[in-house]
């Protein structure tokens, strides 16, 4: 279990925020979060009884409005303390997202994509992964397999945004694979070797992506998109064969507005419309996760069926997994710090602090094949001790009517018919479950393996014997010669 993690991120005033003469309402102390209505007087309340200040705490609040400040929070800051986690869960296995959230313009790009000289989570987790699969290359045997696709949702459409011209880019079919979950169906996937490989994808996305000028920005992304990452690990641990697959979903979603706000008309409303649709449901989404959590802390009350609405938009659906799911995941709300913004700020911060009572359940995503050999290893371990167990307990009872000869043949031949059942029960169901599969070369070590763990366990039983024997060889010389 693991609780979805949250951060805000306030950005420099722009230029029509300066242009507007707006005041700075936002502080940030630590992981807290202050926003301040400057329509109630200080020391006051408003009509209803509003307060002037409200603070939220986060697991992290970003101080990025100023370069100048002790406090300011960089492009690298932020991967230090959010990306290095996705690299750490995605070599562990794990699954990962990370999500921008915020208002038109609040820097959510700048924050997952950035800008040439000062790029933001997405390139540096790339660049972070691909240097530790160089770090471990070079003193493991360990192989990586590095697959990335690039996707937009536009008007509740999904497109590929790596896929040549020529083919069909737009509206790609969302369909659910029973173990693996939602997937795009004919979504271009492109094997990656370094850094660079990655580096050419993603600009070639970028350029594909939907944006156009709006009120609150020059370049706004009208589309969400879905950067994913498919990192496969093979390698041996404790002589064991270990493969695991971990895929990292990171976000930028298009941008939450109100038409007012953002000028919009004609297609741009529509657009809003739709984006809003997806940041609608995926609000809803949010809501009942977080209720489903509480309700799950609290065994004396009793349990509502809350109902998630992943399936109402195409951005909640594909990110099933990721929100209550299983996922590691990060959520990054971006916000102004301009009084101007004051209303969308504030939705953004309830957004952001709803978001965190999600309880997500990751685990290690391991090949089954593997599994099953480190069970089959666990089970082996089991019946040795088992097998030393009964070994004592025959002697412990030695003077009574079985001599110790006979209880040692009892005891070697219950041993015998237990690895012969576990062997019987394990082998087949272990060989029929596609092992000959060639995947990494995994092949000739799982079955070689086996063969080694059955040996092992065959020369450790006939040492023990051997040495009961022995124990029994000298209590008779001992008693032999005493008569
Ligand atoms: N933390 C920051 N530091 C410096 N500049 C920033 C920061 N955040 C955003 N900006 C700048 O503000 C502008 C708008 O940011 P950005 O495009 O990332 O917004 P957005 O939230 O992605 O907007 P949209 O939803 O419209 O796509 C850009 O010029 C960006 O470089």
């Amino acid at each position: 279990m693991a609780s979805v993690k949250v951060a805000v991120r306030v950005r420099p005033m722009n230029r029509r925020e300066k242009d507007l003469e707006a005041k700075f309402i936002i502080q940030m102390e630590k992981s807290k979060t202050t926003i301040t209505n400057l329509k109630i007087p200080e020391g006051g309340t408003g009509d209803s009884g509003r307060e002037r200040t409200k603070t939220f705490t986060y697991d992290f609040s970003f101080y990025s409005a100023d370069t100048k400040s002790p406090n300011y929070v960089s492009q690298e800051m932020v991967f230090k303390t959010l990306g290095t986690d996705v690299v750490k869960s995605a070599f562990e296995g794990y699954n990962a997202c990370v999500f921008a959230y915020g208002q038109t313009g609040s820097g959510k790009s700048y924050t997952m994509m950035g800008n040439s000289g000062d790029s933001g989570l997405i390139p540096r987790i790339c660049e972070g992964l691909f240097s530790q699969i160089n770090e471990t290359t070079r003193w493991d045997e360990a192989s990586f397999r590095t697959e990335v696709s690039y996707l937009e949702i536009y008007n509740e459409r999904v497109r590929d945004l790596l896929r040549r011209k020529s083919s069909k880019t737009f509206n790609l079919r969302v369909r659910e694979h029973p173990k693996e979950g939602p997937y795009v169906e004919d979504l271009s996937k492109h094997l990656v070797q370094n850094y660079s490989d990655v580096e050419e994808l993603m600009d070639a996305g970028n350029i594909n992506r939907t944006t156009a000028a709006t009120g609150m920005n020059d370049v706004s992304s009208r589309s969400h998109a879905i950067f994913t990452i498919k990192f496969t690990q093979a390698k041996f641990d404790s002589e064991m064969p270990c493969e695991t697959v971990s895929k990292i979903h990171l976000v930028d979603l298009a941008g939450s507005e109100r038409a007012d706000a953002t000028g919009a008309t004609g297609v741009r409303l529509k657009e809003g419309g739709n984006i809003n649709k997806s940041l609608v449901t995926l609000g809803s989404v949010i809501s009942a996760l977080a209720d489903l959590s509480q309700d799950a802390a609290n065994p004396l009350v009793k349990k509502k069926q809350v109902f998630v609405p992943y399936r109402d938009s195409v951005l909640t659906w594909l990110l099933k997994d990721s929100l209550g799911g299983n996922s590691k995941t990060i959520m990054i709300a971006t916000i102004s710090p301009a009084d101007v913004n004051y209303g969308e700020t504030l939705s953004t911060l309830r957004y952001a602090n709803r978001a965190k009572n999600i309880i997500n359940k990751p685990t290690i995503n391991e090949d089954a094949n593997v599994k099953l050999i480190r069970e089959l290893r666990a089970e082996i371990a089991r019946l040795k001790t088992l097998l030393a167990q009964g070994n004592q307990i025959a002697l412990l009872d030695s003077p009574t009517a079985l001599s110790m000869e006979e209880k040692l043949q009892q005891n070697e031949a219950r041993v015998k018919h237990q690895l012969y059942v576990f062997f019987d029960n394990t082998v087949p169901r272990y060989f029929s479950a596609t092992i000959f599969r060639i995947k990494f070369g995994v092949l000739n070590i799982t079955s070689k393996a086996l063969h080694y763990l059955a040996s092992v366990v065959l020369l450790e039983f006939e040492r023990q014997q051997r040495e009961e024997l022995e124990k029994l060889e000298s209590k008779r010389t001992f008693q032999l010669e005493k008569s």
